[in-house]
């Protein structure tokens, strides 16, 4: 078992490169033209300045495999020590770019909002730069020097790379994985080094090939032109300038000067096209491995409390937060959209978790249950924004708190596990190694005891320590879960925010991630929000469950309460239509219609419009909560009316 560095999964890209025969020649070709300048004092056979005036332009032979240039010098030498030049030019721009547009493309990407407003417009004006004659004139300015000059080409090109690498990063953003490493409470500096950058380093590798070639032509274009190291230094482009102005006596000179550099560019394009396909590959490969899937995700949101969003009625009970409760959450609404013209996704939400407590959030999809989650952890899409209300967590407000304060909440207070288990792994990790990155996301601690608490952290899952070695694409989805909750107890939780966390497994494993969170829970003492649309799931797992619809808290109460006698006519249809209660050969009853959108919810009651009990009066103003007793509160004025119902088919 090992947490160690993804380096061997790196490997993956270089070895797909390697079955493309086109890949392996010209990574060969590269590495004999690289490796020969590198060592050229060692293999030169010549001193390349070395004059013999009695074998000048001279064509191949045995003593000059490459023959003599006009003053009797030896070509192969000043071939060899003229890429020392050349292609340290092309280091010289391609590390600069690399330099500027990595972070900066990382930057924008992956924060976006004013940074990558900012950031585009820097981009902007890095390519109306006229990039010639800018670098014309640094040569002018800095005396000839290539170094200065090539440092410019870079600056110049990063303008274009900032772009390529954005949309990368922007991309990669949108992965569960991603979202994942937010809950834990991994910060932006560590997702952006540790997660987005490996996925982005074969559209950087290829974009690297390319830009070298495009920089060599620029330098020995420099250097034919007389930039650069003055004569008798050996350079391509002086090499190829001379060769030129002798064309008519000696055409063989331009053959290994300009040889040499159509070689090299050549070899670049195809290294470059050949990571491009084996990047593809990759992503087709991992696409076909987790089944992927967009997710929404994206910058932590910006808690804005906006009083005038709670209504009257729910004023005072928005105001007072429960002391006793874990999470206590007041009139929570949420918005999507511009600022100040959002659309309200959820409205009013109040509850309470009481330590230890197990939780059921229940609902159709669309009634905000998954909105809610990630609002208690500040992990809003972009768009989205908390315009009212309060969460308190042991008393403390987390509504106005800075993503920097929220992130010493998520996966230490609050960890969240979801329903994708595979695609919030990162492909590239050994799976050992995300682990140990959880727990060091929380904790200072050495490689020995961050493996001794993987180890444990396994274990307490019921898996066996190797699984560490594994990459997510070599486990199965009931395996993936049970990581991810490793992964969400390493920060030992309060509260344990579960969204559908069987609804994508085998029916087999349901009951085992059901069974496994029962005792995570008796063993850790922590609370959990269980999210599901599933009964069958929230009767077998939690005390007390709350029911959403379109946006609002319908009904509070406990679970055999609730299905002994449900207080709202939605949970009541829900009831019905619950595929455990159904019996054979008698078709299920069904709710008609379906969940309205949130821009379409009426004045009055959200659920009417499918209500069989609905009332003129319960469309004419919205409805507040009713507050029963023993605990329950129903948001609906026909409680009587449901309760009669109730009894009636009972009887
Ligand atoms: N980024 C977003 N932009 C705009 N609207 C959104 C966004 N995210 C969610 N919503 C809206 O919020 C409402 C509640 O969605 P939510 O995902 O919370 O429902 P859910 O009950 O969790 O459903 P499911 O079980 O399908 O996940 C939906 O109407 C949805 O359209």
């Amino acid at each position: 078992m090992s947490a160690k560095s993804p380096r061997a999964m790196s490997t993956g890209l270089f070895r797909r490169v390697l079955r493309k025969p086109l890949g392996v020649v010209s990574g060969v070709v590269l590495i004999l033209i690289v490796g020969g300048s590198l060592a050229a004092r060692w293999i030169a056979p010549y001193d390349p300045l070395a004059q013999d005036f009695s074998i000048v332009k001279q064509g191949p032979s045995a003593a000059h495999l490459l023959g003599t240039d006009s003053l009797g010098r030896d070509i192969l030498s000043r071939l060899l020590f003229g890429g020392q030049e050349s292609l340290g030019g092309v280091l010289v721009a391609v590390v600069t770019m690399l330099i500027i547009a990595i972070p900066l493309g990382i930057l924008a990407g992956y924060v976006g909002g004013l940074a990558d407003r900012i950031i585009l417009r820097v981009v902007d004006v890095l390519l109306s730069i006229p990039g010639t004659i800018i670098t014309l004139a640094v040569l002018a300015i800095f005396n000839n020097s290539m170094f200065v000059a090539m440092v410019s080409v870079g600056v110049l090109a990063s303008g274009a790379f900032i772009r390529v690498f954005r949309s990368a990063a922007l991309s990669v953003r949108q992965e569960l994985y991603i979202g994942a490493a937010r809950v834990a409470g991994l910060g932006r500096l560590r997702i952006m080094a540790a997660h987005v950058l490996p996925q982005i380093r074969g559209v950087l590798l290829v974009q690297v090939t390319l830009f070298s070639a495009a920089t060599l032509g620029i330098q020995t274009g420099l250097a034919f032109l007389a930039f650069g190291p003055p004569p008798p230094a050996p350079t391509w482009g002086g090499m190829v300038a001379e060769a030129a102005s002798l064309i008519q006596s000696s055409p063989w000179l331009l053959v290994p000067s300009g040889g040499i550099i159509a070689v090299t560019t050549l070899a670049l394009c195809l290294l470059g096209d050949a990571l491009r396909d084996a990047n593809q590959e990759r992503f087709t490969l991992a696409g076909l491995e987790r089944g992927a899937r967009p997710v929404r995700a994206g910058a932590g949101a910006v808690l804005v409390p906006d009083a005038a969003t709670v209504p009257d009625a729910d004023r005072e009970e928005a105001l007072a937060p429960n002391p006793d409760a874990l999470l206590s959450v007041r009139g929570l609404t949420v918005g999507f959209g511009a600022p100040g013209r959002e659309t309200t996704a959820i409205q009013r939400v109040d509850f309470d978790i009481r330590p230890g407590e197990v939780v059921g959030l229940v609902g159709e999809s669309g009634s905000g249950k998954t909105v809610t989650a990630l609002a208690l952890l500040g992990l809003l899409a972009g768009n989205g924004r908390i315009t009212g209300g309060s969460i308190r967590l042991a008393g403390e407000e987390l509504v106005g708190m800075s993503n920097a304060e929220l992130r010493t909440v998520r996966g230490a207070r609050i960890a969240m596990i979801s329903q994708e288990p595979m695609v919030s792994l990162d492909p590239s990790f050994r799976v050992g190694y995300q682990i140990g990155e959880a727990i060091r996301a929380h904790e200072r601690v050495g490689r020995a005891e961050t493996q001794r608490r993987t180890r444990e952290l396994l274990a307490s899952v019921r898996l066996d320590p190797a699984v560490a070695d594994r990459y997510p694409h070599e486990i199965s989805g009931g395996m993936a879960q049970r990581i991810a909750i490793a992964m969400a107890l390493a920060g030992r939780p309060e509260l344990l925010i579960a969204d559908e966390p069987t609804t994508a497994l085998d029916v087999t494993v349901q009951a085992d991630i059901l069974d496994l969170l029962r005792t995570l829970q008796e063993e850790t003492g922590m609370a959990i929000i269980l999210v599901s649309h599933d009964w069958g799931v929230v009767a077998d797992l939690c005390s007390r469950a709350i029911v959403m619809y379109a946006g609002e808290v319908v009904e509070r109460a406990a679970v055999s309460e609730i299905f002994a006698a449900p207080r709202h006519p939605y949970t009541a249809a829900l009831l019905r239509s619950n595929p455990h209660g159904a019996r054979p050969g008698e078709p299920l009853p069904t709710i008609g219609g379906a969940v309205p959108p949130p821009h379409e919810w009426p004045v009055g009651c959200h659920f009417a419009a499918r209500c069989p009990l609905a009332t003129e009066a319960c469309r004419q103003a919205p409805i507040d909560m009713a507050h029963l007793p023993g605990h329950r509160s129903s948001r609906c004025i026909r409680i009587d009316a449901l309760a009669a119902e109730l009894s009636e088919v009972a009887s």
